[in-house]
């Protein structure tokens, strides 16, 4: 089918979409803040603030914990990591989705996907038994056909391997699938992976704007893809 993408004349001809989660769907910075310093108090370590974390958020939670454990001004954050990890999930797990909010737009707009017949996949860098629990809490489990987290395959995004093999459990081709994200690994994959992308305005990209990041379209609602 086609979609048009508001403030463009451009026309997208697209078969199925993958959405990210974190910054995308869900603004998940409290469950962030409320899981790390729970991991932070546990390693006797100082507390981070969330405008800090928001610029380590998207690379994974490996990554997260790493820059963290950095910033709080850890000694040895090798030797910190195994039990900072294990600490963070199971306060991750247990508080997921209480700190976390749907962002406005986000149910209209993956109705308005579905009833046009795309097929939809949520396709984040979260573990996927994260994502999993999440999805189904904030009611948005039933939209998808498929649903990958950062675990789910060897690498993640920015590289293009889960895209890729998203589009293949769609049965999509790359350039008829759309990657709907918030920040540059959303569009450096898509990119590399051959792609279209729009980037929601309201996200995390490292503290750097989205808007100088090359996209299809730049939206401030996933409500916008419904027009
Ligand atoms: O967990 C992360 O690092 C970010 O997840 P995302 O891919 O859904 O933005
Ligand atoms: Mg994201």
């Amino acid at each position: 089918m086609q979609l048009n993408l508001p403030a463009s004349s451009q026309a997208l001809e697209l078969d199925a979409v993958m959405v990210d989660l974190d910054g995308t769907m869900v603004n998940t910075l409290g469950d962030f803040a409320e899981a790390l310093n729970r991991m932070l108090a546990d390693l006797q370590l100082p507390p981070i603030a969330p405008q800090a974390i928001e610029h380590m958020v998207g690379k994974g939670s490996e990554h997260l914990i790493r820059s963290v454990l950095a910033h709080v001004g850890a000694q040895d954050v090798e030797g910190a990591y195994p039990r900072a990890w294990q600490r963070y999930e199971h306060h991750y797990l247990a508080i997921n989705g209480q700190f976390a909010d749907v962002y406005p737009g986000v149910r209209e707009g993956l109705e308005a996907l579905k009833a046009r017949g795309l097929r939809l996949a949520c396709l984040t860098n979260k573990p996927l038994s994260f994502t999993r629990p999440l999805l189904a809490a904030k009611g948005l489990d039933g939209f998808f056909d498929q649903v990958f987290g950062g675990d789910s395959f060897e690498r993640k995004k920015p590289d293009p391997m889960p895209l890729l093999k998203t589009c293949e459990a769609l049965g999509s081709q790359p350039a008829r699938t759309l990657m709907v994200g918030d920040s540059s690994n959303d569009a450096q994959a898509a990119q590399a992976a051959g792609c279209p992308v729009v980037l929601m305005t309201y996200g995390y990209n490292h503290g750097q704007p989205i808007t100088a990041v090359a996209a299809q379209a730049h939206l401030d609602s996933l409500a916008q893809l419904a027009g």
